[in-house]
């Protein structure tokens, strides 16, 4: 699904050093592939490098067999639309939607027919265990609730990658354990591949695999 071949990337300012060097990863669909590394390793770096959302240096990244590295912005958006799912740290739950309407969202901005999107959404809130909440607004939410919204609303346009940044660094460790399960068994079912960032060990060992950021590229590690 996701193959990469030498990706760099070097801020610059920091005397040209590269923040990573010689990136290689292939991620087959199905397949949740946790990164580890210490903090400043530059993982979300290399996240947004996977999305186009911060150029690289050098190197290919293929999806699905199209290679990315050269896109324009507006083929990223269009892609990162259709074909992307994020969870982050911070939820990102749009407070003046409801929770149907955040989870629509991926939906309308592919321009879905209102109604299917809506229907979608409400299924994707019932598999991530918030069926009949879809009327409910953000801030009535736990935060553990807040990120099934976010993964319902990750998940809900069928994207074949899933980037996950901490997805479960703002939560207690019981209600991390609930999500973490509800995002693996949700990708997993749906075929799509997963990179998830994370310092927890506990989530970096329910993935298929471990690896760890460093200098030199991604290494295979274990579970911190
Ligand atoms: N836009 C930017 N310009 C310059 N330096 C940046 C920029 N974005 C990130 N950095 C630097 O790149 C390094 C990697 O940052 P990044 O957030 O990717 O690390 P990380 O491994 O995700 O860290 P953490 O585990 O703490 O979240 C850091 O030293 C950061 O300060």
């Amino acid at each position: 699904m996701l193959q990469v071949r030498a990706l760099r990337k070097a801020f610059h300012g920091s005397a040209g050093q590269a923040l990573f060097g010689g990136v290689e990863l292939d991620l087959a669909a199905g397949e949740c592939v946790a990164i580890v590394g210490e903090s400043g390793a530059g993982k979300s770096t290399l996240l947004n490098c996977l999305a186009g959302l911060e150029p690289v240096d050098g190197g290919s990244i293929r999806l699905a067999g199209q290679e990315l590295s050269g896109l324009d912005d507006d083929a990223w958006c269009a892609l990162r639309r259709r074909r992307y799912g994020f969870v982050f740290q911070a939820f990102h739950i749009l407070p003046h939607l409801n929770v149907a309407h955040n989870v629509a969202l991926p939906l309308w901005l592919l321009d879905a027919d209102e109604r299917a999107a809506h229907g979608a959404a409400l299924h994707m809130l019932e598999q991530v265990g918030l069926g009949g909440r879809g009327e409910a607004w953000p801030a009535q939410l736990s935060g553990g609730e807040l990120q099934r919204v976010a993964i319902a609303r990750a998940l809900v346009h069928g994207p074949a990658l899933v980037l996950a940044d901490e997805p479960t660094g703002n939560l207690d460790p019981a209600r991390a354990g609930a999500v973490l399960d509800v995002l693996l068994g949700r990708v997993r079912e749906a075929g799509a591949a997963m990179l998830l960032v994370t310092h927890s060990a506990n989530a970096a060992a329910r993935a298929d695999r471990v690896l760890r950021l460093t200098g030199d590229g991604l290494v295979a590690a274990e579970a911190p």
